[in-house]
């Protein structure tokens, strides 16, 4: 059996070149995610990195965010708070346009998932140009919470989007491409 480790990892995650449009490389994150072995890995280093700094809730951002972000509370003890595509919450949101490295879009969050408590980490499975998170931190913002960390299972280094993430807010990722 293989040993699990951050490279056997990082070659399980699959490029898919020029999707969904020419010139991007995809990083599908889904044949690392099928594995139970490098799924409860990434889990597992991901939450040791936060434990025992009082996050109260995972902030993940739709639709890939979700997928470790919910298990990501469950190991930390935290409670699951949905940033979505317009539309989809149903009670009153606030929203916060952004720009992604293929187009653009707005997020929403509900005016009650969280409260000024709360010490909030935010998760999305991918870091390209920095657009999504920075519109999620603006939304995270707006509640005046404690604390905010952000997180991703993946970042891409040379789109240089964490220089573009405010430096109070400190930034960790398992895998760097
Ligand atoms: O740093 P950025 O340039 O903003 O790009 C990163 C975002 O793009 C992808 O989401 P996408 O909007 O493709 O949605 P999905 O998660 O529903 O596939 C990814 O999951 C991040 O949320
Ligand atoms: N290159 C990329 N691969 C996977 N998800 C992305 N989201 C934005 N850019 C991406």
């Amino acid at each position: 059996m293989t040993k699990i480790n951050l490279d056997v990892v990082q070659a399980s995650i699959r490029n898919i070149p020029d999707f969904p449009k020419p010139g991007i490389q995809f990083k599908d994150v889904t044949t690392a995610f099928k594995e139970p072995e490098l799924f409860r890995f990434i889990v597992e280093e991901t939450a040791a990195h936060y434990r025992n700094l009082g996050i109260t809730r995972i902030v993940g951002v739709e639709s890939r965010g979700f997928i470790l972000g919910s298990a990501l509370a469950y190991e930390l003890d935290a409670g699951f708070v949905p940033v979505r595509k317009p539309g989809k919450l149903p009670a009153e949101t606030y929203k916060q346009s952004y720009e992604l490295e293929y187009g653009t879009d707005t997020l929403e969050m509900h005016t009650d998932a969280l409260s000024p408590d709360d010490v909030v980490l935010i998760h999305d499975d991918l870091l390209a140009t920095g657009g999504t998170v920075g519109a999620t931190i603006d939304l995270v913002r707006k509640f005046g919470v404690k604390k905010i960390f952000v997180n991703f299972f993946v970042e891409l280094d040379f789109l240089k989007g964490s220089e573009k993430i405010d430096k109070q807010v400190p930034v960790w990722s398992l895998i760097h491409f």
